[in-house]
């Protein structure tokens, strides 16, 4: 079978099954709006309005839990790798998304790759056979073993991790340069965990609480950075993260001012991760595969 856009829903439903109105994956969020505002150094590298010397746009940012169940708790473990997904709204009136997570890295390096880890994820329960269809994927496939047991521990609040959007973009700038990056949204407050103590008795809403009284009092920032690939780092396999001494850019600073509120209340919100203005465009095919995927994701909670 191929990973069509809606045996990867399909798959999707089939491991967190299916719920009415939301994502497939990533089904519960909270919103807040800001402003982007460009670094001096971000236009040496793409011709993108946003990226320019002096531009400052407005964003919307959905903040979410992993997987696709609509009530799961924020301290569960289901509920890592959390989403930070950007809408910059550009001055022409079009718009460009960067769709990041909380993990450097994917458990495969392909769409259909990820169908097959989701078949297994969904087709293994505690009373099937061993070895489960999981067992044998995972013993075929020791990244993505890797990804699925790596320590993800509780944030403090969705403010104090670091986002990675995994998958790389093509940079163009205006003598027509080419820069490879993938993009990481740091927090200027730093990364924070809780104690697993504190984990265990967190509310299930503890980090849509926090973040909507974070932002209360006062602006919640992330930097904006890109992660320059050297010659002979893949482009097309967001399962190996390129080495973390790679030269960084500063595109500029995420300042969320407000709360948009939770899903219920931005019904309409979807971000595509392949649209993106001139000066920037999808290296990995993953990013085409993916907006199609979540097109079909958001045409089903709309039916
Ligand atoms: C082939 C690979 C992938 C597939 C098939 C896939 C699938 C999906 C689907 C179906 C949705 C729901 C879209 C909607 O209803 O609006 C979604 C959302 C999301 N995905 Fe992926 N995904 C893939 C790769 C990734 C990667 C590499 C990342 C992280 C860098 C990622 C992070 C997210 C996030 C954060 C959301 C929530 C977006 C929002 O807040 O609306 N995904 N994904």
């Amino acid at each position: 079978e191929e990973a069509t856009p809606d045996a990867v829903i399909d798959a999707l439903n089939g491991v967190f099954g299916v719920h009415q109105g939301a994502r497939a994956v990533h089904a519960k969020g909270t919103v807040l709006t800001g402003t982007f505002t460009a670094s001096p150094e971000a236009a040496a590298l793409s011709t993108a309005p946003h990226l320019q010397t002096g531009a400052s746009v407005p964003v919307t940012v959905r903040f979410s839990n992993f997987a696709g169940i609509p009530t799961i708790a924020d301290n569960d473990g289901l509920a890592s790798p959390r989403g930070m997904a950007v809408k910059f709204k550009l001055a022409d009136g079009s718009e460009t998304d960067i769709v990041a997570h909380s993990f450097n890295g994917f458990p495969v390096a392909t769409t259909n790759e990820f169908r097959q880890l989701l078949v297994a994820l969904g087709t293994s329960k505690p009373d099937t056979p061993k070895p489960t269809p999981l067992d044998k994927f995972l013993g075929d496939h020791p990244i993505a073993k890797a990804f699925l047991t790596a320590a993800k521990p509780n944030p403090v609040s969705y403010a104090s991790l670091p986002y990675y959007g995994v998958n790389a973009f093509k940079f163009t700038n205006k003598d027509g340069k080419a820069t490879f990056v993938r993009y990481q949204i740091v927090p200027f407050g730093g990364e924070h965990y809780l104690s697993e103590a504190d984990a265990k008795t967190a509310t299930a809403s503890y980090l849509s609480d926090e973040i909507k009284k974070r932002v209360g009092q006062g602006p919640v920032t992330f930097n904006l950075v890109a992660q320059i690939a050297d010659a002979g780092d893949k482009v097309d396999d967001p399962s190996i993260a390129w080495p973390a001494d790679r030269k960084t850019v500063s595109l500029g600073t995420i300042s969320l001012t407000a709360s948009a509120g939770d899903d219920a209340a931005n019904p309409q919100l979807v971000f595509m991760p392949n649209a993106v203005p001139a000066g920037i465009e999808a290296a990995d095919p993953m990013v085409a595969d993916r907006a199609a995927t979540y097109a079909v994701s958001f045409a089903r909670r709309h039916p």
